[in-house]
């Protein structure tokens, strides 16, 4: 019987770390604010938005949330990245992802300012990242890391291997695991022998977007894995990449979902809300 890493749990002791820090900034007069902005309505970062809400509510930051339509213009949305930017009053700035096609991305958050980008998104963020600077962490990478520290998973020398790429989670998961002195094999959709190299992790890590995508055929006896996965099935109900139910006999320890990596990142938002006013706000 695997371990079942508690995300709920663990997620509640940072933002609980985030709520002092967050009333003894207030103590000082200083006030955080989050700026949220969605354009049009995709389900996961819905759910995404409400459950960052009732985390400000908790720890105490403020948010404001731009809920734009779908046709939404480039210049509108420009429009009020840059506003947010140069309102002293804001100390974090999230730009809901995925955008609708018509809008261009990669403009959109190369817009944030660096000081701001509590995704950690920005190619400044990610530079710093990768040469191991300070700098904002991108929340579900930076998450999963504080969820194996805290139930004790050592990943020093250990073999980790990451299913995804993306700019979001699979690579910057991969370059901090690599930080914490991991031996890193990041797969693809181009991978050949997928199931071989996944068979080879102590840690495996699953962000592939395929729901129950991870059987126990994927997954040594006594491997620690996460799942990053957020799908929701035929009856309305949350599950992930990694089918649990058949990697949860095999597994030491694994996370669940709902309650695993995904309040995790909520938790790590508000943590870098708090950086950056600690680090640059007035
Ligand atoms: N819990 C949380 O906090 C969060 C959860 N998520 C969830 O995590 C999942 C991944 O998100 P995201 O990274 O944005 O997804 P993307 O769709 O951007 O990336 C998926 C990655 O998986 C790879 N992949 C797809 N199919 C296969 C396959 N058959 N074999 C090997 N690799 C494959 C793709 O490869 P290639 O690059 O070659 O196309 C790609 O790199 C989603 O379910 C998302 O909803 C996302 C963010 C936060
Ligand atoms: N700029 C940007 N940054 C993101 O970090 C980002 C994004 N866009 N777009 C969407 C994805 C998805 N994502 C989730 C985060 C938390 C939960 C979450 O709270 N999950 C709970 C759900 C509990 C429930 O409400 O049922 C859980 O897994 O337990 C889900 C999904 C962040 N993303």
């Amino acid at each position: 019987m695997a371990k079942i890493i508690d995300g709920k749990k663990i997620s509640a002791e940072i933002k609980d770390e985030v709520k002092e820090e967050v009333a003894a900034l207030k103590k000082e007069g200083k006030e955080i604010a989050l700026a949220v902005i969605q354009v049009g309505a995709d389900p996961a970062s819905s759910v995404y938005v409400r459950n960052k809400k009732r985390a400000c509510e908790y720890t105490g930051i403020r948010s404001v949330s731009y809920e734009l339509p779908e046709e939404t213009t480039q210049e509108e949305l420009m429009k009020i990245v840059k506003e947010c930017n140069e309102d002293a009053a804001v100390n974090g700035i999230l730009v809901q992802l995925p955008l609708p096609k018509h809008i261009n991305e990669d403009e959109v958050l190369l817009a944030i300012d660096p000081k701001k980008d509590v995704d950690g998104f920005h190619p400044v963020s990610v530079g710093n990242m990768v040469i191991g600077e300070d700098g904002f962490l991108p929340c579900t990478p930076a998450g999963i890391i504080q969820l194996l520290k805290r139930s004790g998973v050592e990943i020093d020398g250990k073999e980790c291997v990451v299913i995804g790429r993306s700019n979001i989670v699979g690579k910057p998961m991969s370059i901090l695991l690599l930080r914490e002195n991991g031996t890193v094999t990041t797969c693809h959709s181009h991978t050949k022998n997928l199931k071989e190299i996944c068979k080879r992790a102590d840690i495996l890590v699953a962000a592939i977007g395929k729901p129950k995508f991870i059987d126990d055929s994927y997954v040594k006896e006594g491997a620690v894995v996460i799942d990053v996965g957020i799908h929701r099935n035929e009856n309305n109900k949350l599950c992930g990449d990694v089918d649990f139910d058949k990697v949860e006999p095999v597994a030491s320890a694994i996370t669940p979902v709902p309650g695993g990596v995904g309040p995790m990142t909520i938790a790590m938002l508000m943590k870098n809300c708090v950086e950056s006013k600690k680090l640059f706000g007035e």
